[in-house]
């Protein structure tokens, strides 16, 4: 029997798990923080913020399961990518992080296309550049805020720094920072040519290890603040979605996770450099065996429910919503939605593609507009289902995660959209446990994913199937789905222009 802690720093909260690998997870707690919009397109958040939840978490996790928290015997830490955290001399952060769902750096990501030329960035990164990503974002800061730029002395990754805190290292792994869009995946390491015709100084970059490797131990200070045993060892940890497969038992390929969180990902484990020639969807390193995450990310998935229920119907919760949408039939009598509220990745990379309802009439109501929203972001996941099949990505069933897959709706809807059997498991949290799993990896808990997944990583009984007489419905409105964008996409870039 072993101890461990895992903790995921998402976007809007941090939330962490005392795992038992006799019991699984036995104590969770989370903390909300903000995420501030100072101007239009601008999406930043405080990373002592990140700092005062993580330990306002871990306090609560002591206060719950004070025998186990003593006896931790390791630490990961998984978290939201992508986005910038600048930090001067003392280890300080010198600007607020700029984080993923930032869409300043529109022009950024046209010049670094200008200097170093779509093919580079496709056989060296594999993705394509996107607003929120730490390089065009630093290249904005470079540009608008020369005199922050000039006094950055590192740069990391969001929970980079809660590790940092803890064992009072810095350094990157290969998972987030492959997720910045300054690394060369086939190198697994920085891309620092790219960096010099940019004329960013790689000497900001942090080492990067692999994220199972161990980082450091917790130090007297860290275990001050968070009443954890000092000494503790803290692997180097991994981007979300490797958590987040992880934690959903996806450690080998023909196994697939749709989740619907905030955002939403179509994402698989691969053995293999495997990637869309399009770069429709993302390919970053994975935390385990040097393997990959492939994945394609939806923007607007659960968000766009919570928008519907706050913005627009002012509806109680999310049971009352589904309980309603359950009286519609499949399709919502015509009523589309595209959920491209924060633009689109996946098929689209188009920052600028934008929400839309179509098919509207006198006879709907916001039963309709439930439906269509949860069927909408179901949609959204099937273009990133079928962009991974056409990269050769094979899938025997899919497993739902996040907090969408609560509904049993929007998981028999994900049945039948995918035309696939779909599971869930029975945590909630699967990201933090997943980097439970990647740390027992890391400190000889266990010898491979296999075993840590075997034994922490238990499916539910409920399989849902998809049920042959909505197959038609969603078919044709997944054909309706695709054309809609297609025929508005030159007016949701002409007026995200006069904005
Ligand atoms: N009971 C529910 N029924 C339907 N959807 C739900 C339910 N609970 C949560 N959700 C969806 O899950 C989303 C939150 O998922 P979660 O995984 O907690 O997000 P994150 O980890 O990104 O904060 C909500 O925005 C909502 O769309
Ligand atoms: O953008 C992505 C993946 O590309 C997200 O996975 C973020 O990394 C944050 O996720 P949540 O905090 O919303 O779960």
């Amino acid at each position: 029997m072993a101890i461990i802690l895992g903790i995921d720093l998402g976007t809007q909260s941090v939330k962490a798990v005392v795992i038992d690998t006799e019991r699984g997870i036995i104590a969770t707690a989370g903390k909300d923080y903000k995420v501030f919009v100072p101007q239009v397109d601008y999406a930043e958040e405080d990373a002592e913020d990140w700092w005062r939840a993580s330990k306002e978490v871990l306090r609560q996790l002591k206060q719950d399961a004070r025998k186990e928290y003593d006896a931790i015997e390791s630490i990961g830490i998984t978290g939201q990518m992508h986005g910038l955290v600048a930090l001067d001399k003392g280890g300080r952060p010198n600007m607020p992080s700029i984080i993923w769902v930032d869409q300043r750096s529109k022009r950024q990501v046209e010049e670094i296309y200008e200097k170093v030329g779509a093919e580079a960035i496709a056989a060296h990164i594999h993705n394509r550049i996107f607003t929120g990503f730490a390089l065009p974002s630093l290249l904005w800061v470079k540009e608008k805020r020369p005199e922050i730029y000039r006094k950055i002395d590192r740069i990391c990754n969001a929970k980079d720094y809660i590790r940092m805190k803890l064992t009072g290292e810095l350094a990157c792994e290969v998972t987030d920072a492959s997720s910045t869009t300054m690394f060369d995946l086939p190198a697994r390491n920085w891309y620092f040519e790219m960096l010099d015709q940019l004329d960013i100084d790689g000497g900001i970059l942090p080492p990067c290890h692999e994220s199972v490797d161990i980082a450091g131990c917790v130090t007297q200070s860290a275990a001050e603040e968070t009443g954890l045993r000092k000494g503790i060892p803290v692997i180097y940890g991994a981007g979300d979605q490797s958590g987040l497969i992880m934690g959903n038992g996806v450690y080998r390929e023909g196994l697939l996770v749709a989740n619907i969180g905030t955002g939403g990902t179509m994402a698989t484990y691969s053995g293999n450099d495997v990637y869309d020639r399009k770069l429709r969807t993302h390919t970053f390193c994975n935390a385990t065996e040097k393997s990959y995450t492939v994945f394609g990310a939806v923007l607007g998935g659960g968000i766009s429910l919570r928008w519907l229920r706050d913005n627009i119907l002012e509806a109680p919760n999310y049971e009352k919503m589904t309980v309603c949408a359950a009286e519609i039939d499949a399709g919502s009598e015509g009523v589309l939605f595209l959920p491209y509220l924060g633009g689109e990745r996946t098929p689209h990379m188009n920052p600028d593609a934008s929400g839309l309802f179509f098919g509207l009439k006198l006879k709907h109501d916001s039963r309709h507009m439930i439906r269509a929203v949860m069927e909408g972001v179901v949609y959204a996941l099937k273009d990133s289902l079928r962009v991974l099949e056409e990269t050769g990505i094979q899938t025997e069933r899919i497993i739902a995660s996040g907090g969408g897959a609560r509904s049993g709706l929007w998981l028999q809807m994900q049945a039948d959209i995918f035309g696939k059997e779909v599971v869930s498991t029975h945590a909630q949290e699967q990201a933090a446990l997943g980097i439970g799993i990647i740390a027992g990896i890391g400190t000889g808990i266990f010898q491979d994913a296999k075993e840590g997944c075997d034994c922490l990583v238990a499916y539910d009984n409920r399989h849902y199937y998809p049920d042959k007489k909505n197959a038609g419905i969603y078919d044709e409105g997944y054909e309706t789905f695709r054309e809609l964008y297609r025929a508005n996409e030159t007016i949701m870039n002409h007026s995200a222009k006069m904005r």
